[in-house]
């Protein structure tokens, strides 16, 4: 009999905990898996009591899924290295601004042969250029890293909505341990061997959501959203081509069909926390660090940090006129252009001009 597989969730976010609810039931309903897992917790106080312990007396996570019940086995940790050190399977799913610290602190601490999935959408930027962050977990872990990714707005797959992810999997034997790790009857999951495009889907449509939310906030209703979709979408196929085209993986075309390109951008669009925060930054003229704080109660926005490690990129290439609609959102949030320029860099796109 081989042995069981311990899983441990790296975060407890929104999304986090969501996965957390799924994973913790599949565990027990196979015997592949060992029962316990393992959830690493940022840890802080609520109402004077540390959310690790409120987490593991009452099974629910009061802060970031509120109204939820975790499974019993599904267990709080607020030391990353305790949580993560006998796992067989490290599931990443952190605000992006946060993996390259944990990934320090796990450096070296692993079970020999761990593999990873992040859930993270989002990019790297640093002084060697734009990243994955599953390229940030391997090179800082020496491990392998899946990806899942979807139209999965949180609460709605808390409520056992159906929904669909995609698995981005190079090796096929993973892919189908991963499979096992996340699906549900509501929760259906396909696996593709190309990783890279389904990353890339994931982190790049927060940034055609922020678009998306000026639009609601400037009141144009749902031709010029359908319009922010289209153009997103193209900016995302070019990106894609122009910086990931030539390297191993390259990209594919196709997954911007599945449900982590198209189906993830048009979800986030109407219903997601980027949208919305962008519409109240129109209509309230508050910054987006200060939505942040008034809306989300420390949940964390992921389309404005990857608005300006793109434009980082697209700047030092000289490729901001290529990808206006990119540009625009980063100007747009940090004040340096107003929303209403977004309208007219949706006007004179470069898609318009005949070849
Ligand atoms: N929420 C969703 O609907 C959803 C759906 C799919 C994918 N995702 C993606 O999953 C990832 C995680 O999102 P989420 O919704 O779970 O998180 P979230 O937006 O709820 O973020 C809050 C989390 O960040 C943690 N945190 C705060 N400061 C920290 C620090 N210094 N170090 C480590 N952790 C810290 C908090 O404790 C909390 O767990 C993101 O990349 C997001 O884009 C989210
Ligand atoms: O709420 P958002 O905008 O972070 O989007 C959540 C998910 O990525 C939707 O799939």
């Amino acid at each position: 009999m081989s042995e069981e597989k311990k899983v441990c969730i790296v975060g407890s976010g929104n999304w986090g905990s969501v996965i957390a609810k799924i994973v913790g039931n599949n565990v027990t309903a196979s015997a592949n898996f060992h029962n316990r897992v393992p959830m690493y917790v940022y840890e802080e106080m609520i109402n004077g009591e540390k959310l690790t312990e409120i987490i593991n007396t009452k099974h629910e996570n009061v802060k970031y899924l509120p109204g939820f019940k975790l499974p019993e086995n599904v267990v709080a940790v607020p030391d990353i290295v305790e949580a993560a050190k006998d796992a067989d399977i490290l599931v990443f799913v952190v605000p992006h601004q946060f993996v390259g610290g944990l990934c320090k602190q796990l450096n070296g601490k692993l079970k020999p042969g761990a593999l990873a999935v992040s859930l993270i959408k989002g990019l790297d930027i640093s002084d060697k250029g734009l990243d994955l962050i599953s390229n940030v977990i391997r090179k800082a872990l020496g491990i392998e890293c899946a990806v899942l990714m979807g139209a999965n707005i949180a609460p709605e797959v808390a409520r056992e909505n159906y929904c669909e992810a995609t698995i981005g999997c190079r090796d096929r034997e993973m892919g189908r341990l991963l499979k096992e790790v996340f699906e549900a009857p509501y929760f259906r999951i396909v696996v593709v061997n190309d990783e890279q495009t389904v990353e890339l889907c994931g982190a790049l449509k927060n940034i055609v959501a922020v678009g998306a939310g000026f639009v609601d906030g400037l009141k144009y209703g749902d031709n010029t959203k359908a319009a922010v979709i289209r153009l997103g979408l193209m900016e995302m196929v070019k990106f894609c081509e122009e910086f990931f085209q030539s390297n191993v993986s390259g990209y594919r075309a196709d997954e911007f069909m599945r449900i982590c390109g198209m189906g993830d951008v048009v979800v986030t669009c109407y219903r997601g926390r980027n949208r919305l925060l962008a519409e109240a930054f129109v209509e309230s003229g508050k910054t987006i660090e200060e939505l942040e704080a008034e809306m989300l109660n420390g949940q964390k926005l992921q389309g404005p940090p990857t608005a300006a490690e793109v434009y980082t990129m697209l700047e030092q290439k000289g490729l901001t006129e290529k990808f206006p609609m990119f540009t625009a959102v980063h100007k747009i949030c940090t004040g340096e252009k107003t929303p209403q320029a977004f309208i007219d860099c949706l006007k004179n796109h470069p898609e318009h001009m005949m070849s």
